[in-house]
Parts: C-alpha cells; structure tokens; sequence
C-alpha cells in the first residue's frame, strides 16, 4: 500500500473528480474545469517522477479522469485501474504519448489525449538555440569567461562553424521539424534536405518560394531535397536536427553506424526522446572527433546522462525544456484538461489536432470539444464539425 499521498483540491462538490498528477502552469486549466462541475484534485508531493504505486493511491475508488506527464508509466495496471475507479479519460501534458500504452487504454475504453500544436514553435526555437549554441561553442565561451580565462582577443579563440550557405538535416519533419527547418532557412539562408515517411509539401513550397525570393534580391537562393534514405541526410548534411516521434522504427536510429556516416564536423541536435539516439555508442563518437558537436534536450536514461557526456566540451546539454515557453506550457496544461474534461462530458473530438489555438483564446470559452485524442478512431469517438 503506498503511503498517503499530499494533494491540493478545488472544487470540492464537484460532480467529477479529476486528478492531476503534478501542479501545471496556469489557472485557466482549473477555472475550465470546476466551472463544468468538477472537483480537481492536484499531487503536490514533493517527488518529480510518480510511480505507477503513487498514482494508483491518487487514482483511488473513483475517479473520472486523470491528466498525467510523460515521465510516468501509463500501462495495463494504471489504466485497469482508472476503469475500475469509473474513468474513461486520460491526457498526456505533452505532445509526445510513447509513455502511454495506447492498446492497454484501449482494452479499458480509456480516451489518451495529447497537447500538439501549442508547443510547435516553442520546441523549433530551442532546437534553433541548441544548433547554434553548439556551432557558436556558445557554452564553452560562455564557462570560460566566467572562469576568468579571456585575457584577449585571439584570432584562433573559439572558431566556430558558419550556418549561412550550409545544409540543415531534418529527420521528421512534422510540426516541430518542419518548423525547425524553416527558421533555419529563413533566418540563416541554409539548404534543407529531410527525411519523412511522408512529403512535406507546405516546407517544400516555403523553401522554394524563399529561394525565388532570394534569388529575386540577387542573393543565392536557398534549396530543397526530399531524401529518399535518411543515409542521404546523414551524408550530406552539416547540422542535422531529429524531431521523429519515438516508436520501434526511431529508436537507436542514430547509432555507431549512423553517427560513423556523418560528416567529421557535423552538428547533431536532438529535441524529440532521448533514445532516439544511442547516446553510449554517441559519447564514444563524440571523444573520438572532437570537431563534432551536440546539442541536447533529451537523454536515453532521464534523468540520467551516459556515463562520460557530462565531461565532453563538444556536447551542449539541457535538461528536456525544449517546450518551456509560459505560453506553451500553459497551453499544454489547458489542453491536457480540456482533453479529459471533453471525455467526462461527451464532447465531440476536434475535428483538426493542428489547429488548436482557438481553444487557448484567454477572453473566449473554449469549444465545446476534446482537443486532441490520439486513439479516437478505436473507441468510435465522433469528431466535431465545429
Ligand atoms: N523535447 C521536448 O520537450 C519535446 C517537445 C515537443 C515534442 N517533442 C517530441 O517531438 C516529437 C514530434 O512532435 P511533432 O508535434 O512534430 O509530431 P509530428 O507527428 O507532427 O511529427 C513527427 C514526424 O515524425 C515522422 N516519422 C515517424 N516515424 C519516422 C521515421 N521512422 N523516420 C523519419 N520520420 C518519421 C512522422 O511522419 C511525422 O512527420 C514528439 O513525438 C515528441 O516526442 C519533444
Ligand atoms: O512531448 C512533449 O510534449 C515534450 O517532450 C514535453 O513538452
């Protein structure tokens, strides 16, 4: 039995009772939700990763839904569990949902919500920041300063690598990857080549359009390539930037072999999930040229780092805050409750997960609608014609 867990309450008399698992950002999420009759019950223990025992002590006897995060374990047990206590929604504060067991939910009738779309630019801009702080070597200038080192200008003093004119790999390009590209495209005229199970033909036609622009101004214009193999970027790309969701075809995708493809000098950026990237075959790359450079917002292990990539110079390292804008996260947090409070009350499911700001208007109610719900289709949920 696990111990008796700290919460904060809203609401009491409310009709349904919905548990947060952490304090999210914001109040509107619980203006939202105690306004529609129910009681939220928020987990103020003092302990950044929930097990599944702690959650299943806030689930309790009855409960209706639960917004969760992405450190926790969201299988059979917890699921089982939530069915049992008569829920019938869950929503992941994140976009990303590899935490969750989507078949376990669905064998228990449980709705799994997800917060995309709010989160895109914000997530783009830090992957945008990681790419050139690690080709700027802004962190090591940054130590070496405070350590009183800088006697002096010096030619030689933390040469870097120039973006403008190079080629940016994206690997994913969805939302976040697609929006990467184009900042660094736009803002710092490089080439693109992508790889996708999919065309992205809106980033295709931006390119081509900024590069006639460009072009238009007397300036070299920027250019695309669709690669039909990731090989192809890892070949030819200078800052390679991996936005993928996590599943078995993306895990370790970057590996010995892969890391030994690309270029000596290259940058490698990772903002998506951590072992997308096999972070112990990337320390030993990374000792072994010491040229090539990473920035990273995940990590194979969270909290942990592999042994090793905490001493290395040529790794920028930050710890998963990729989508750590106030606007976003409070986006996030609203989202995440609408998902689950949509459920409880039998909303529709918005009919366009990418289009998701009009629920995040601070003046206007909401939809009447689940903003995102990734296993909708399995559970016969009826999208919204709104
Ligand atoms: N670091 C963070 O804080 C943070 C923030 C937001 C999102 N993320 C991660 O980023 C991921 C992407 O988010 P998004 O909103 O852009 O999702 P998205 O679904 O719009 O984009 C994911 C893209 O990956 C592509 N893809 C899938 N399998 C692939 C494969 N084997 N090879 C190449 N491409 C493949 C898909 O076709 C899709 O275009 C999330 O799933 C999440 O894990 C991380
Ligand atoms: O998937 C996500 O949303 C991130 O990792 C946290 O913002």
């Amino acid at each position: 039995m696990a111990k008796p867990i700290s919460i904060e309450v809203w609401n009491p008399s409310g009709k349904y009772r919905v548990v947060s698992t952490k304090p999210m950002p914001g109040t509107r999420w619980i203006n939202l939700l105690t306004a529609q009759d129910c009681r939220v019950e928020i987990c103020t223990e003092k302990k950044t990763i929930l097990s599944v025992e702690d959650i299943l002590a806030l689930i309790g006897d009855k409960c209706d839904g639960v917004i969760g995060q992405l450190t926790e374990d969201w299988g059979e047990v917890l699921f089982a569990a939530l069915k049992r206590a008569g829920g019938t929604a869950f929503s992941n504060m994140a976009v990303g949902y590899n935490n969750v067991d989507v078949s376990a939910a669905n064998k228990y009738g449980v709705a799994v919500g997800n917060t995309p779309g709010v989160l895109t630019e914000t997530t783009a801009e830090l992957a945008a920041a990681l790419s050139l702080a690690a080709a700027r070597r802004i962190v090591e200038a940054d130590q070496f300063m405070r350590a009183g080192l800088y006697d002096g200008w010096l030619p030689h003093l933390f040469v870097g690598n120039l973006l403008k004119g190079q080629t940016v790999g994206v690997i994913g390009a969805g939302r976040i990857g697609s929006a990467y590209a184009r900042m660094m495209v736009e803002g710092f005229k490089m080439n693109l080549i992508y790889y996708d199970l999919y065309q992205a033909t809106r980033l295709e036609k931006f390119v081509t359009a900024y590069g006639q622009f460009l072009k238009a101004n007397g300036e070299q214009p920027v250019t695309w390539k669709r690669a039909a193999t990731m090989v192809d970027v890892l070949r030819e790309a200078d800052l390679i930037s991996l936005h993928p969701v996590l599943d078995k075809t993306t895990y370790h995708l970057i590996n010995k072999d892969s890391l030994a493809i690309m270029k000596k000098e290259a940058i490698l950026v990772n903002a998506s999930r951590g072992p997308v990237i096999d972070e112990a075959a990337l320390v030993e790359h990374l000792k072994a040229n010491p040229m090539f450079r990473v920035g990273l917002d995940v990590f194979e292990d969270e909290p942990y780092m592999k042994p090793g990539l905490a001493e290395l110079k040529n790794a920028v390292v930050v710890p998963h805050i990729a989508s750590a804008s106030k606007w976003t996260r409070e986006g996030m947090a609203t989202l995440a409750a609408l998902n689950v409070l949509g459920k409880i009350k039998g909303f529709p499911i918005w009919s366009d997960p990418n289009q998701v700001v009009v629920f995040l208007e601070e003046k206007s109610a909401p939809p009447l609608a689940c903003p995102s719900i990734v296993n909708a289709k399995h559970l016969g949920l009826t999208a919204s014609k709104l």
